[in-house]
């Protein structure tokens, strides 16, 4: 019947809000708001995540219900990202006098080096989508979004990588899929467009130690983010198993995982391999207590693995910043240093089947897709790409479980290995 689903929806919505405004209450928490201190965590109690899912999706659909065809066309805005951008490099949000509650548009211009007028321009826009107010007129004050990136470093860094390295590759991601099609270079996709390069990211990143830098803080930051915690590694695997034994996190930049890994199971050494730069920065942030658990060490993943029968190779987050290609010799370079002891613990998105997973899960999802292809011409995959790309590294390699932990936006996948012995020739093959 017409207009039954735009009714089940406002029901589900008003159970779903009823239920978490009753639990923050009894927790004796604020109701959410957008005031300035509201609590940055206050949504993330597991025990409302359900109704709050169920809030999220319910509202989408109904949004675009009542959107209709065609403001669903026309209602997406790309120019959301010139306010972010321009809060980032002018270090709008980072300058505004954290001793006073408020500032005018003309304070802000000064500090920012751009006239009164464009400060106002960008800060009214991105005051409707609730970051910075303007509580009476020409007064701008924080709301709890603008007040998180003025005070969270690793989210600023965020924010700043997103809107200048990303955001210009995705503009130019189309212009070079057609430019090389069916390329599998890390060379030929948007970003090499975008910042005109011909180098893949992580070589032009390495090249900026500054832009290095904000990426690194920039994944710690997404380590932190809803669904994407250390946590999720922490329990998504049988670490207790292992006993007294060494994990090696390859590619695993500063160590975040890995400190949160050897806080958990203090039995296991960690050996955390990255680009030099990145370990170096690992190593001197590494706290006390830690120096004698974890090692940094420089190493280029498409080398031969130089620690050799380690019980588990982390890969979290590493294979899908690179095509079929790439992700092969990654893999294959893991090979001479396997025992059949040995796990691959990989820590990815699987692609859902398509419509079978709520939609803006699915959405978050395939928008990371996209994110891969804009910066490194590279892919998520879904459990028949992962189990085909193992195949084609090496016949030995097994695909042993695949869990996604409650909660988690990343499987863990536990890889054996078949062969018999450390460095088995037939593995180089
Ligand atoms: C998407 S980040 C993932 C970082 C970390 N594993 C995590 O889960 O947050 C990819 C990492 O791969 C590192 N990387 C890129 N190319 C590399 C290479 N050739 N050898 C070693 N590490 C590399 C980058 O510096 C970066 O830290």
């Amino acid at each position: 019947m017409a207009g039954s689903r735009i009714a089940e929806l406002a029901s589900l919505i008003a159970n779903s809000t009823a239920y978490i405004g009753t639990h923050l209450a009894a927790e004796g928490h604020p109701t959410p708001s957008f005031d300035v201190d509201q609590p940055t965590h206050l949504l993330n109690d597991s025990k409302i995540a359900t109704s709050r899912r169920n809030i999220i999706e319910a509202t989408d659909e109904l949004n675009a219900l009542m959107l209709g065809p065609v403001g669903i066309l026309t209602s997406p805005s790309h120019n959301f990202m010139i306010s972010l951008q321009a809060i980032y490099r002018l270090g709008i949000a980072t300058g505004f006098p954290h001793k006073k509650s408020e500032a005018t548009f003309g304070e802000i211009a000064l500090y920012s080096g751009v006239c009164e007028s464009h400060v106002r321009r960008i800060l009214r826009h991105a005051m409707t989508y609730r970051i910075f107010c303007e509580p009476r007129k020409g007064v701008v004050a924080h709301t709890a979004a603008s007040k998180l990136l003025a005070e969270n470093p690793l989210m600023h860094e965020w924010i700043g990588m997103v809107s200048e390295e990303m955001w210009p590759a995705a503009t130019r991601a189309v212009d070079a899929l057609t430019r090389w099609p069916n390329s599998e270079e890390p060379y030929h996709s948007g970003f090499n467009i975008a910042h005109n390069t011909d180098k893949p990211v992580f070589d032009e990143l390495a090249k900026h130690p500054d832009r290095e830098k904000r990426y690194a803080a920039a994944m710690t930051w997404f380590s932190t983010g809803p669904g994407l915690e250390t946590s999720h590694i922490v329990n998504g695997f049988a670490w207790e198993n292992i006993g007294k034994g060494v994990i090696v996190d390859v590619g695993g930049s500063q160590g975040v995982v890995g400190a949160a890994i050897v806080r958990a199971f203090p039995s296991l050494h960690c050996i955390v391999q990255d680009q030099v730069d990145v370990v170096k920065v690992g190593q001197q942030n590494l706290q006390p207590e830690l120096q004698t658990r974890i090692t940094f060490m420089k190493h280029d993943f498409f080398e031969a693995q130089p620690i050799k029968a380690a019980n588990v190779y982390l890969l979290r987050w590493i294979l899908h910043d690179w095509s079929e290609k790439y992700a092969v010799q990654i893999l294959k370079a893991l090979v001479p240093a396997l025992t059949q002891d040995s796990k691959l613990v990989i820590c990815e998105h699987v692609l859902p089947e398509p419509g079978t997973v709520p939609i803006c899960q699915e959405r978050a999802m395939r928008a990371f897709d996209l994110a891969m292809l804009e910066f490194h011409n590279a892919k998520e995959r879904d459990i028949d790409d992962w189990v085909g790309l193992l195949a084609m590294a090496d016949s030995r390699f097994r695909l042993l479980d695949c869990k996604q932990p409650p909660g988690s936006r990343l499987a863990v996948m536990e890889v054996g290995w078949l062969g018999d012995k450390v460095g088995d020739k037939l593995g180089s093959n």
